[in-house]
């Protein structure tokens, strides 16, 4: 007997029920919907980071909301799960199948608060207050803009923007993705090209997984699948592992296609003051994942090679010993913040 589609149970789609994660499952669902046929449920989930008011760094970076949903997935309550590709460790995870990375968002971060603010950080005025709750991002704003000044900053990103419409900030830096997802686009002031802040690895993906037990379900799932974009997220996020940084650490990657069958990846690795950024790119030919994953790793054995494990190694804003390194400039942005 054949089953169709429109015949069989709906999915249940686990989700974290922040706003821009109820946005990332509702588009995850219905690119499945369109491609399959098949409904799809949301299932609200309540994580621990989301029924507590404590800032999201203090459970340990983004793993808490990655690790319930999970729970959720192995325990049989729901069929498969989203996240954000940049909020997953890269540890791979025996019981679970990544079944789909579907089409990118722009990858880039941006620049983003009141009506009026200059397009880029060079034009921001001397001490303007710019805030981030990500060491990537301070890094890269204090090594491009020493001029301004970088505020830690928590919570979602309604509540971030809401400290710009205040006055409090003058702007504040977050993904272009998620605030495209939120239909807050009109509060950027320009996207930050990746060679001023280069974006996390992932950032602007997907990930969609599901029981590696179900394969019935992985193969609906895998009709969302983009493979230019697993692909790319796929070489940044072995360049991820390849470094053994810690998820607080900065570190930056971004693969763009090159040529017809390449892809350029792009990496970076910082102090947390922004004294010392280095950067790397290397380019293959790469059409599968296992081509993917090698250039990742060989991007991230030259960049530790030149500099990068020592600045790995080295605590927060002590990299004195790198000549590349400005010691005359002061930590502004040197408490632990989550990857953002
Ligand atoms: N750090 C939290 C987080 N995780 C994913 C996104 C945005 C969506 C994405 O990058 O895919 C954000 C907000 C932000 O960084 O501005």
């Amino acid at each position: 007997m054949t089953t169709n589609a429109h015949d069989a149970r709906p999915l249940l789609l686990g989700t974290r029920r922040s706003k821009l994660a109820v946005a990332q499952a509702t588009w995850a669902a219905d690119r499945v919907t369109a491609a399959t046929g098949r409904a799809v449920r949301l299932v609200p989930l309540s994580t621990e980071g989301d029924e507590s008011d404590a800032p999201i760094e203090r459970f340990g970076s983004t793993g808490v909301f990655v690790t319930a949903l999970r729970k959720a997935l192995l325990a049989g309550e729901v069929d498969f799960v989203v996240h954000s590709c940049k909020d997953l460790p890269t540890a791979p995870e025996a019981a679970l199948r990544l079944a789909a990375v579907p089409a990118r968002e722009d990858p880039r971060d941006a620049l983003a608060g009141p009506a009026g603010l200059p397009g880029s950080l060079d034009a921001l005025p001397p001490g303007a207050a710019v805030g981030t709750g990500s060491p990537r991002r301070a890094a890269q704003i204090l090594a491009r803009a020493p001029h301004v000044a970088v505020v830690p900053l928590r919570g979602n990103v309604d509540s971030r923007l809401a400290r710009t419409a205040t006055g409090e900030l003058d702007a504040v830096v977050l993904a272009m993705a998620g605030l495209s997802r939120l239909g807050r686009l009109g509060e950027v002031a320009a996207p930050l090209r990746p060679d001023i802040v280069l974006p996390a690895p992932g950032q602007g993906a997907l990930a969609i997984e599901c029981r590696a037990d179900d394969p019935a379900t992985a193969s609906v799932l895998a009709t969302a699948d983009d493979p230019p974009t697993r692909l790319a997220v796929t070489a940044e996020r072995a360049f991820l592992a390849g470094l053994d940084a810690g998820c607080t650490s900065p570190v930056g990657a971004l693969a763009t296609p090159a040529n017809a069958r390449g892809l350029r990846l792009d990496g970076l690795v910082a102090a947390p003051d922004g004294s010392t950024v280095l950067r790397s790119a290397a380019t293959a030919t790469v059409e599968t994942r296992a081509e993917a994953t090698a250039l990742g790793e060989r991007l991230a054995r030259a960049l530790l090679a030149d500099g990068g494990a020592a600045l790995l190694t080295t605590p927060a804003g002590t990299a004195a010993a790198d000549p590349r390194t400005r010691p005359d400039r002061p930590a502004r942005a040197s408490q632990p913040l989550g990857r953002g």
